[in-house]
């Protein structure tokens, strides 16, 4: 299921530009509001005869899915085996083909694009990635913007991540460049690396407070404010620095 790739190949990987129209400026896309869609499990305690995810065994009050999407070669199966396992694949890039099932990892070549629309439709929570010293993978966020409007839920969770901040002498996109994007789409943003860890295991927590408090937020609790979050909990280059 996996095709071996020599590094930063990215040829191809961007999403169709003909999605793009011509007057293309900033619209919002549902920054940060989602509560769980029709598919998401109930809540409650664990019922018999349930699934668990992934098949392991393990069973949940609240599931959510949560999807990685972003052009291919960002580092999207890097930043999940860092939060799910703490290392770091360095070396030989093998490219995911089509949906990885292991967790909600998409492939970002444009090739296996329509197989990813079809997962959209039920995702609560989206990290959108591109990598910083790619400005390419920078410039196709609006169009995985235009396909995210498409093709996943009005309330999706969704959040904005610069990945490979630890390449500092190969950055390629200006933080403030990002902060901008991120502000006029009003995506909740941060630099992450894969590599060291920055940022990766905040990212994950915070849409999953996100998305839990929209499902069990009793209306006495205060509201989770994802912006505000990860403004006071971001390492480094995150975005949101006072
Ligand atoms: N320096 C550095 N390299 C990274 C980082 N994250 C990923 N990489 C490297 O970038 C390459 C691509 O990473 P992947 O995680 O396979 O990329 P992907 O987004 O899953 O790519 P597709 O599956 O093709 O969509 C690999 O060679 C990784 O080692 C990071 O944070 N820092
Ligand atoms: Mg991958």
């Amino acid at each position: 299921m996996s095709r071996k790739k020599t590094p930063k190949s990215k040829a191809g990987s961007a999403p169709a530009t003909s999605a793009l129209p011509a007057a293309n400026g900033p619209r919002p896309v549902r920054p940060g509001t989602a509560r769980p869609g029709p598919e998401a499990p109930p809540n409650g305690p664990p019922q018999p005869g349930r699934s668990s995810i992934g098949g392991g065994g393990d069973f949940y009050d609240v599931a959510f899915k949560v999807m990685l999407v972003g052009d291919s070669g960002v580092g999207k199966t890097c930043l999940l085996v860092r939060f799910k396992d703490g290392a770091f694949l360095a070396g030989t890039f093998i490219s995911t083909v089509g949906i990885d099932f292991r967790i909600w990892d998409t492939a970002g070549q444009e090739r296996f694009r329509s197989v990813t629309h079809a997962y959209y439709r039920d995702a609560h929570a989206l990290l959108l990635l591109y990598d910083v010293t790619n400005k390419a993978s920078f410039d196709s966020i609006q169009a995985w913007l235009m396909e995210i409007q498409e093709h996943a839920q009005d309330d999706v969770v969704l959040m904005l991540l610069g990945n490979k901040v630890d390449s500092a002498q190969e950055r390629a996109v200006k933080r403030e460049d990002a902060e901008k994007l991120a502000k006029d789409y009003g995506l909740p943003f941060m630099e992450t690396s894969a590599k060291t860890g920055l940022n990766v295991d905040l990212a994950f927590t915070a849409i999953a407070k996100e998305l839990k408090q929209r499902c069990t937020k009793a209306p006495s609790e205060p509201r989770f404010r994802l912006h505000d979050y990860i403004k006071r909990e971001g390492r480094g280059a995150s975005c949101c620095r006072p």
